[in-house]
C-alpha cells in the first residue's frame, strides 16, 4: 500500500508538487496521469526515497521508503530505464542487484525470462540496447526482489504495441495476486486500459481522482484535456 499525504515539493521557490494526497491499495493498478512537467516523476521520486518532501509524507506500508527494513524486496522501482550502467550487460546489472538483495542466480534467469529478453540480448552491453530493451531490463530489475509494491515511471515508453500489451498483462497479474501498482504515464490509452484507479495531476496539484466511472471518463482524452486545462 502506498499512502501519499499532503505531499509537496518546492524547487527554487516554486511548488512543483503541491499538496498531493492519494492512496494506492493492494490488488489495484493506479494510473498517475498528467501533462509534461506536471510533477509525476517528482512525486514518484519522493515515494522511492530519492527526493525529500518539502512537506507532507509519502509512505509505503505505513513508513517512508528509507525506513523500510528491506526496501529492495518490498518495492520494485523503475524510474529511468536509461539510468543503468551503459558499459555493463543486462545480465551483469541484474546479477549485481541480485547479490545485493541476497538472491540466487536462478532469480536472474526467471526475471529475464519473464520480461522476454533473449539470452543473446542479456549478454550485450546496455549501450547497444533499444529503448524497448532498456525498458524491459528496467522492469526485470524492478521485479527482481519479488516486491509487493511496484512504482513505475512511464513504463510503456519505447515499447512496441506487443510490448505494451505484455506489460499491461504483467501489471494486471501482479495486482490480481494482491500487489500494489503505481504507474505514471502521459499515454492516455495505455492508462485507460491498465488502471483501476486514476489520479490526474496538473501543475503539481491533483485535479481529479477516482475510478474511470467516477471521472466520467468515457472519453478519457477529452476528460484529461479538460482537467489539465489544455482545452476550455
Ligand atoms: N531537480 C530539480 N530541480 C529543479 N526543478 C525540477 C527538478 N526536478 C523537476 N523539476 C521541475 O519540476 C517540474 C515537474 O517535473 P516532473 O519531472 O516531476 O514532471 P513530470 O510530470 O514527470 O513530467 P514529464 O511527463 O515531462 O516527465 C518541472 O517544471 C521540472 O522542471
Amino acid at each position: 500500500m502506498i499512502d501519499i499525504r499532503q505531499l509537496s515539493k518546492r524547487y527554487n521557490g516554486r511548488l512543483v508538487v503541491d499538496d498531493v494526497t492519494f492512496r494506492c491499495e493492494p490488488g489495484t493498478v493506479t494510473g498517475f496521469l498528467g501533462p509534461n512537467g506536471a510533477g509525476k516523476s517528482t512525486t514518484l521520486r519522493m515515494v522511492c526515497g530519492l527526493s525529500a518532501p518539502t512537506s507532507g509524507a509519502a509512505l509505503v506500508d505505513g513508513v517512508p521508503y528509507r525506513a523500510l527494513p528491506d526496501p529492495g524486496r518490498r518495492v520494485g522501482v523503475l524510474l529511468d530505464a536509461s539510468a543503468h550502467h551503459l558499459g555493463r550487460t543486462g545480465r551483469e546489472i541484474l546479477t549485481l542487484s541480485a547479490q545485493v538483495l541476497g538472491l540466487g542466480r536462478d532469480r536472474v534467469d526467471e526475471v529475464l525470462d519473464l520480461v522476454g529478453l533473449t539470452e543473446e540480448a542479456t549478454r550485450k552491453r546496455v549501450r547497444g540496447y533499444s529503448l524497448g530493451m532498456r525498458q524491459r531490463l528496467g522492469i526485470a530489475h524492478a521485479l527482481l526482489g519479488e516486491p509487493e509494491v511496484l512504482v513505475l515511471d512511464e513504463p510503456a515508453n519505447g515499447l512496441d504495441p506487443g510490448g505494451i500489451r505484455w506489460m499491461r498483462r504483467l501489471l494486471r497479474e501482479h495486482a490480481d495476486r494482491g500487489g500494489t501498482v503505481l504507474l505514471s504515464s502521459h499515454l492516455l490509452a495505455e492508462i485507460d486500459r491498465t488502471a483501476d484507479y486514476l489520479v490526474v495531476i496538473a501543475e503539481g496539484r491533483v485535479v481529479a481522482q477516482g475510478s474511470r466511472d467516477d471521472l466520467g471518463a468515457d472519453d478519457l482524452e477529452e476528460t484529461f484535456l479538460r482537467l489539465t486545462g489544455a482545452v476550455e
